[in-house]
């Protein structure tokens, strides 16, 4: 993640005298090698050798946190988890407590003790106040001298250090900026809403909140190409028919090549890097892909890739990602910039496109972009090298490792699915989940074998109705499956128990909001549930077969998908904060056989 050292700042703990790290409860005969390492990989490998505390300690250091930090962050949290175990409250009371204790001292968003009052009633936001030193140290740094980034597993904080750096950025600008001044964006419209309420409850302050603007990438290009056009634009939305106008131009075309081959070779090569001519494309680096093209089947597919353009042209019709190619392109020679500063979350599944789109809405400089994200989140299939888009991050990287969200028996048991998966950083380097770790403690996830669906679905229901019975608001239940139809027969089925439901992304709810929260895996993205089943977790279903690129097509490609729908699984079991339920019937998942 640095930039090539030189051999004296090349040790991790140069700056941290020999006293401090003794007084961390570093080992002193362990000082010699500490005082060794030169990369957070060196520490990382020492992970399984050194002592769960005093490898927390380092990894802290090595973030970039100070003694005093790591001393409150790791120690004490040490301290405080036995302490909490045994007091037993709620997990959201602990959870409060814990903030609380860890926290200097309150950030300066209070106007008085009614709002404090009102934080205190709802612990579940207490985020808005009690930052944990790792997340206000990155959220409220003076100023990045350029493009500067957080990662972390999920349920971090980096959605909640977003916000604040979106406020620090507006209270930041001078006077007379405009609205707006501030984009916070992100990949989908619902998670744009989330963070559009996430703000509303950090920033009361109506003016200042106007100075930020938040919406989701492709309405934000999609404005942009309308305004040039003068007009709104008419998007071909389906999959399905964009694969069928591929099979027809083959067709047409005399080509051999099948429609999944030639609608990723447009997307991820020639609309990834802009290519707009036959040269371009014959030139460019085809490198993510699993199948060599030679220069004659090259100009084939270029063919292809001029025709189905051309009768999109034709008809007037646009995809999402040609929106956000053209946004791109109208913006980037314009030397006026749209933005003052950029702020992005789940920014791991942007596309190349999208990225150009940021980097040209901004002007370069110190505080243009901040990028929140995991790439093991990763679940829309687009990778990038921020590098090579024009966003250097390395030196203001900082990655979060305590999870506020789910308990430790949850997190061990979600991160033991993607064991071995080795996940870029987006950077060129690889990224991990290594000192990731929950304070709270709860049970182990439940897991449900059933013969068939309508075993599974009813064993669903009485337990989703023994929770309630147990007192658990349905609206603090999620249900999460990998398609909808399965999860409108689960929701029949409660509905026949007399539970009430409602379905994400359907205008089918009862209760306004305060049903079980049904959804797809996709859909849960962002979202958290006290109590979370993931259902139809079955051989054939997860990874879904139809979603994956045929092996013989491209392996590569196939690959990548595969560790897509396990990634999708990982981040439906990560919703979860006390209990997390996942079933299956028939033969189950093969991400679980491990
Ligand atoms: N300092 C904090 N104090 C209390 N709660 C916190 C704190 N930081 C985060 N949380 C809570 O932890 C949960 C997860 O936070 P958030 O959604 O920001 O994580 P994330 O890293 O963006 O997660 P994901 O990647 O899974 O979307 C939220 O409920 C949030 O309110």
């Amino acid at each position: 993640m640095h930039h090539a050292p030189t051999e004296a700042e090349s040790r991790l703990f140069t700056d941290v005298a020999d006293k401090e790290l003794t007084r961390l409860g570093i080992d002193p005969d362990l000082l010699p090698l500490v005082r060794n390492l030169s990369t957070e990989a060196h520490l990382d490998a020492l992970r399984k050798i050194l002592p769960e505390q005093q490898y927390d300690v380092l990894a802290g250091l090595a973030a970039g946190l100070t003694p005093e930090d790591v001393w409150r962050e790791s120690v004490a949290v040490h301290a405080e988890r036995t302490a909490a175990t045994e007091a037993r409250q709620t997990p959201a009371e602990d959870e409060l407590a814990a903030s609380m204790a860890r926290s200097q001292g309150r950030i300066a968003l209070l106007s008085g003790p009614e709002e404090l009052l009102d934080v205190l009633s709802r612990p579940f936001d207490a985020w808005r106040i009690f930052l944990h030193p790792s997340q206000r140290r990155i959220a409220y740094h003076p100023s990045y001298n350029g493009p500067a980034r957080v990662t972390g597993g999920p349920g971090t904080g980096k959605t909640v250090v977003a916000l604040h750096r979106a406020l620090h950025l507006a209270r930041q600008l001078p006077d007379d900026a405009p609205d707006e001044s501030v984009l916070l964006t992100t990949y989908t419209r619902n998670l744009a809403a989330d963070l559009r309420h996430g703000l509303e409850l950090l920033i009361p302050d109506q003016a200042l909140r106007a100075k930020i603007r938040v919406v989701n990438i492709d309405a934000l290009a999609n404005q942009l190409v309308r305004e040039d056009r003068g007009g709104p634009l008419t998007m071909l939305t389906s999959q399905k028919e964009i694969n069928s106008r591929w099979n027809a131009l083959a067709r047409r075309l005399g080509l051999d090549y099948s429609d999944v081959f030639l609608d990723q070779e447009w997307r991820q090569v020639v609309l990834a890097q802009d290519l707009r001519s036959p040269e371009a494309y014959l030139k460019a680096s085809r490198s993510g892909r699993g199948t060599a093209l030679s220069p004659l089947r090259r100009a084939q597919v270029w063919r292809a890739v001029e025709g189905f353009t051309r009768d999109l042209r034709q008809a007037g019709e646009w995809t999402f990602l040609q929106v956000c190619a053209e946004a791109a392109r109208l913006l980037e020679p314009r030397t006026d910039r749209p933005f003052r500063h950029v702020v992005i979350d789940e920014a791991q599944d942007l596309h190349p496109a999208q990225w150009r789109l940021l980097r040209a809405a901004v002007a370069p400089g110190p505080d243009d972009l901040f990028i929140a994200g995991d790439t093991h989140q990763r679940i829309y299939g687009n990778k990038v090298s921020l590098r090579s888009l024009g966003v250097n991050v390395s030196g203001r990287s900082h990655r979060l490792r305590i999870n506020y969200r789910t308990t430790h028996e949850i997190l061990q048991w979600s991160a033991s699915l993607l064991s071995g998966q080795s996940l870029d950083d987006m950077d060129g380097g690889t990224d991990s989940l290594t000192g990731y770790r929950s304070v709270l403690n709860g049970g182990n996830p439940e897991l449900r074998a059933s013969a068939d669906k309508a075993e599974e679905i009813a064993d669903l229901t009485s337990r989703v109705a023994q929770w309630v019975n147990d007192g658990v608001e349905p609206g603090e239940i999620g249900v999460a499956v990998r398609y909808m139809q399965l999860g409108k027969e689960i929701a029949q089925a409660l509905e026949r128990a007399e539970l009430p439901v409602r379905l994400l992304g359907t205008a089918q709810a009862s209760g306004d909001g305060t049903g079980v929260c049904i959804g797809t895996m996709h859909r849960m993205k962002g979202l958290e549930f006290r109590f979370v089943a993931v259902a139809g977790v079955s051989d054939s279903v997860v990874p879904l077969a139809s979603t994956l690129t045929p092996a013989e097509v491209d392996a590569q490609q196939h690959r990548e998908d595969l560790l897509g729908e396990l990634s999708l699984l990982f981040v439906a079991c990560t919703r979860a904060r006390e209990v997390l339920r996942v079933s299956w019937h028939g033969a189950p998942s093969p991400f679980l056989a491990a």
